[in-house]
């Protein structure tokens, strides 16, 4: 059989870590990968030339800027503005190159902030965005749109998938910029390690979260790639928005999240909340009935991704 050709674009990510893990055991698939350094995707011409000379067969694109919640309200324009330019030039470049089939990673909260629960895909652009989110949001949402428009005009085969909040080996693991889980490892993780009598958690540990373990979606992606061509089609087909939500199915709320940190790191000293910290969108449980119908479902309980991710994090920085 005649490999495919597929670029994973933002390999060294968390998600193209568990992409390319998920890969590991396929021999169908001869896999291109570059680092940043290499190809900056935020440069057109670098980034069509590398098209036009390999000419994928599928591409996932995971490269973006990408970080908590912090990070997000102080660099607006690098969420707005870095997350755009690399979009526009693989879209264009990809179609130049006549690719197959890309999957384009969006995230949950492209959808309105205070949508009902759980969130199905029909709900996006029905109501007003997170304020602490809304540039990178209006990018993914940017990227859908592209999607959606080259299915219309070129009969392409693109598809956004919105994953839920996640967490694994190879996380951001900064202590301010990084998603919760990362920070609170860290966290945790540091005081433990100093003796501190008691970690702060941001927020009012009200907001519900839906987390999902990074192997898991590596293996949720390969299954969509693979999808038989009738079901590919039907999900990037010109007449609806070729979105799929990817997520667990079932919420916690941040409170207890760090509950469950801390045991899992083995802190024994106080927890607290800072409420001058945003607590951002309240709810973002996802719908996952449209992936779960193609045969596709999570399987890593949250104790136990904690458990590895925490795990990681000793190997790397501890
Ligand atoms: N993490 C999460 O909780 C969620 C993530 N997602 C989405 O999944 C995708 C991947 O996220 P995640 O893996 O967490 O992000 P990471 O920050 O872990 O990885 C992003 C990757 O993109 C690469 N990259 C960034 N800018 C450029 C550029 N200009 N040119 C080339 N490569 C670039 C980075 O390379 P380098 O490391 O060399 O800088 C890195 O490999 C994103 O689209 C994100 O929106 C969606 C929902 C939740
Ligand atoms: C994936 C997703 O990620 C971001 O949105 P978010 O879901 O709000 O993500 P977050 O992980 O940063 O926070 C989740 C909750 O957790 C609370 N929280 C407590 N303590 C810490 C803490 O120490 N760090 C962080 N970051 N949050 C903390 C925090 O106050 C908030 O209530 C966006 O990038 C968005 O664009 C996006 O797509």
């Amino acid at each position: 059989m005649e490999k495919k050709k597929l670029f994973i674009a933002g390999h060294r990510g968390l998600v193209g870590t568990a992409t390319l893990q998920a890969l590991s055991a396929r021999t169908d698939y001869e896999v291109l990968t570059r680092t940043h350094d290499e190809l900056d995707l935020e440069d057109r011409d670098a980034t069509r030339a590398f098209f036009l000379e390999h000419r994928p067969d599928h591409v996932v694109m995971c490269a973006a800027k990408v970080g908590g919640i912090l990070a997000n309200s102080n660099f607006p324009v690098d969420f707005l503005h870095n997350n755009l330019r690399i979009q526009l030039n693989v879209f264009d470049a990809a179609h130049e190159a006549g690719i197959d089939r890309m999957i384009f990673l969006g995230s949950s909260c492209i959808y309105p902030r205070d949508c009902p629960q759980p969130i199905k895909e029909e709900y996006l652009l029905t109501g007003p965005l997170e304020a602490t989110n809304r540039p990178y949001a209006l990018a993914k949402i940017a990227g859908v749109e592209s999607c959606w428009a080259f299915n219309r005009q070129y009969g392409t085969r693109y598809l956004a998938v919105m994953p839920t909040n996640m967490y694994g080996p190879g996380d951001n693991y900064h202590p301010e910029h990084s998603h919760v889980l990362p920070a609170l490892i860290r966290r945790f993780h540091e005081a433990k390690t100093k003796g501190d009598p008691a970690v702060v958690v941001w927020g009012s540990g009200t907001p519900r979260r839906e987390f999902m373990y990074s192997s898991d979606l590596g293996e949720a992606i390969l299954f969509l790639l693979g999808l038989p061509e009738e079901k590919f089609a039907e999900l990037t087909r010109a007449n609806a928005t070729p979105l799929i939500n990817i997520g667990v199915g079932e919420d916690v709320t941040i409170r207890e999240v760090a509950e469950l940190v801390k045991a899992t790191v083995g802190y024994t000293g106080e927890l607290r909340l800072d409420a001058t910290k945003p607590d951002g969108t309240p709810r973002k449980l996802l719908d996952v009935g449209r992936l779960a119908s193609l045969g596709w479902k999570a399987r890593t309980p949250l104790a136990v991704g904690l458990k590895n991710a925490y795990r990681d994090f000793v190997e790397r920085h501890g």
